[in-house]
């Protein structure tokens, strides 16, 4: 067992004696940030928070994300979708099955240092794992909507080469590396340098440790995920998806007894294939995280700079309602995640998204294939 792997051990086992997880979003608060809130520090892609010039997302102290509507139309149509899935009044069977596969919606609010900013309160779906493995896939073949004009098109169509071929590209992603015990970050940049034959071993690959350990017990939750959400997709006729992405989630710190020991066995640092050079992704040491042991009752007390838009129209918009589902996904121990996320650029043309399908089958067939390789 290499140098710190026991460490890590006594440090979760204290953990879960004292009712925690690893704690990865306990960090001190920046100054600089509205009160109550912290910089997402699992985000991979999209608007980034860096002050008034540039809105983003934030995380609240009560684990949700807080996103930024942006100008309209773009951040009026993503706040109305969700409230039109979230509206507690609908019995629509179709709107009812898409909200399983979002992130919960908890209403919109203003926060005291940007009264003017709409944020939308959204559960945040990489707050119940240890060490995140995130990647953002944004979907479909064309990634401009109907409304766009020559020089969008232009500038969407030349991003990534293979888009048409492929269906979905890759905007960012991180993975945590179990042997060197680090997580890698991969930028957009990286992404769209893929080539057309290492979009599968590079880019999924990497993404799932194929260099160590394929993590087949991920890939396999999520594959049963993304077919219930290609099922849905195959016959709504309602939403037209344009430039949405899908945030597939994994838990990096897995048990060693149940899947890490072998490969520690029979790899070593060097024949990792993915080390801190050659692989275009940058690294952080998140040793310093491991001592983080605090209640879970601190991350949700301090709300008060926050106020939640008065619509009963809408689920969950309640503090309490808030308070308790971020406590209940804290004792979630789950392997993998996906959900549908982006929506500034939904549109409704009552026919099937074969823009969103074509990449979505694309996608579970690469992940299929993925299994197949040998390991
Ligand atoms: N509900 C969520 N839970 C956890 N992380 C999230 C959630 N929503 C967004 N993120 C993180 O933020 C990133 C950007 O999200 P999103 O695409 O919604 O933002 P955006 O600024 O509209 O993006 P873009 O600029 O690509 O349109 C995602 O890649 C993900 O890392
Ligand atoms: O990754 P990059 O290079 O920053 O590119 C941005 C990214 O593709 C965003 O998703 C897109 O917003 P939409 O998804 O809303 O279109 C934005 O379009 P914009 O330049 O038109 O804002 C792009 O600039």
């Amino acid at each position: 067992m290499p140098p710190g792997v026991l460490t890590d051990l006594l440090v979760e086992a204290c953990l879960h004696l004292c009712g925690k997880k690893g704690m990865d979003n306990d960090f001190p608060e920046n100054p600089h940030l509205p009160k109550g809130t912290v910089l997402p520090r699992n985000q991979v892609a999209g608007h980034k928070h860096e002050g008034r010039s540039k809105l983003g997302l934030l995380q609240h102290e009560d684990g949700t994300i807080l996103k930024a509507s942006q100008k309209p139309p773009r951040g009026t149509r993503e706040v109305d979708f969700y409230k039109q899935v979230f509206d507690a009044t609908c019995t629509d069977k179709t709107i009812l099955q898409l909200r399983s596969f979002l992130p919960r919606f908890f209403g919109v609010c203003h926060l005291e240092e940007y009264p003017d900013v709409t944020y939308l309160k959204l559960e945040n779906i990489v707050y119940p794992f240890r060490k995140p493995c995130v990647v953002d896939i944004k979907m479909g073949k064309r990634t401009y909507d109907p409304e766009a004009g020559p020089a969008k098109i232009a500038k969407e169509v030349t991003k990534f080469p293979y888009v048409e071929k492929f269906g979905f590209q890759f905007t960012g992603m991180q993975t945590y590396d179990p042997v060197e015990q680090k997580t890698k970050f991969y930028d957009k940049f990286f992404c769209r340098k893929l080539g057309e034959d290492e979009l599968l071993k590079k880019g999924l690959g990497a993404f799932f440790n194929l260099q160590q350990c394929l993590r087949r017990d991920a890939i396999q939750v999520l594959l049963e995920k993304l077919r219930e959400i290609e099922s849905w997709f195959a016959s709504q006729t309602m939403f037209s998806f344009y430039a949405s992405s899908l945030l597939l989630v994994y838990e990096g710190d897995m048990p060693y007894n149940n899947y890490l020991s072998p490969c520690i066995q029979c790899h070593s640092k060097e024949d990792s294939g993915c080390g801190s050079s050659g692989c275009g992704s940058t690294e952080l040491d998140q040793n310093e995280d491991s001592s983080g042991c605090t209640c879970e009752s601190d991350k949700t007390d301090d709300i008060s700079s926050i106020s939640i838009e008065n619509s009963s129209s809408v689920i969950s918009t309640s503090l309490n309602d808030i308070k308790t589902e971020s406590s209940e996904d804290l004792h979630n121990d789950a392997i993998a995640d996906v959900r549908m996320i982006d929506f500034t650029h939904v549109f409704s043309q009552g026919e099937i998204d074969e823009n969103y399908l074509f990449g979505l089958r694309n996608l579970i067939r690469n992940l299929e294939m993925l299994l197949e390789l040998p390991s």
